[in-house]
């Protein structure tokens, strides 16, 4: 298992740039606020390790969300470069199955085999996009069921899996804590300040909401990466889960 990181907050940014030129920007913009950065496919495919790196050596927890989804061989090798790199937590989707996701732990441990200096990184699943509505679900995807039936059936084979916990909307996390344990880490996306745009987000709470179910981090991007002062806006954020 991986270790919570209480210095670091309980707020994710999602750093959605398409260079680093643009995160180092809203990076300086919310010095000081306690958050995990969250570094995800767009800017790693422009920025590649090396930001993540400057990202460490900055202090910053950093969460590192690819999704990996592939046979079990591949995503361990994933894993294992990734562990390498330092960051803090890392995903994996949940419908590649047990053994993927155990092989992804597979990988994180090779990893501080060779360099024991590494700490284990929390490796969570993504279960069912928060893009993804109840009618998407059953006719588009496929899967029959309500969507919170689908995100506890894949929580419950990431916790078979050994994984620390998942990637849903906050409107999953009582029942995901309650099938899985207070323990099991929920990681919500979907975050909406009241009167903040929806976008292409499906299934949404707003900041406070979100902490009175219980869900322990919340990644938010737009909100604050869009906003007209970011760091209001994550502070704002942060003042309304404090209230909860
Ligand atoms: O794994 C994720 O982080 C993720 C999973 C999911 O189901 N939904 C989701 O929105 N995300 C990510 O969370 C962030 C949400 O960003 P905003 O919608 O701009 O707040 C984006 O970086 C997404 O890639």
């Amino acid at each position: 298992m991986g270790t919570f990181n209480q210095t670091a907050g309980r707020l994710m940014v999602a750093l959605d740039y398409p260079a680093v030129d643009e995160a180092r920007k809203l990076i300086s913009l919310l010095e000081g606020i306690p958050c995990y950065m969250k570094v995800g496919m767009q800017l790693y495919y422009a920025g590649g390790p090396d930001f993540v790196r400057e990202l460490k050596s900055l202090g910053y927890s950093v969460f590192l969300d690819l999704k990996m989804h592939d046979i079990p061989n591949t995503v361990k090798g994933g894993a294992k470069s990734i562990t390498q790199l330092g960051v803090d937590m890392f995903n994996v989707h949940a419908a590649g199955g047990v053994k993927m996701m155990s092989a992804a732990r597979e990988g994180a441990k090779e990893a501080l085999e060779i360099n024991s200096s590494l700490t284990m990184p929390l490796i969570i699943a993504v279960t069912q996009l928060t893009s993804t509505n109840q009618g998407m679900l059953n006719g588009e995807i496929g899967i029959p069921g309500t969507v919170e039936e689908a995100v506890v059936s894949y929580a419950e084979l990431s916790k078979k899996a050994g994984l620390d916990g998942v990637v849903a909307s906050p409107l999953e996390v009582s029942a995901i804590k309650e099938r899985c344990g207070l323990d099991f880490l929920t990681v919500t996306p979907g975050i909406r300040p009241r009167g903040s745009e929806v976008g292409d987000q499906s299934r949404t709470l707003t900041p406070g909401e979100a902490i009175q179910q219980g869900t322990d981090y919340i990644v938010v991007g737009r909100p604050i990466t869009a906003a007209p002062s970011p760091r209001e806006a994550a502070e704002q954020i942060i003042e309304e889960m404090k209230l909860k």
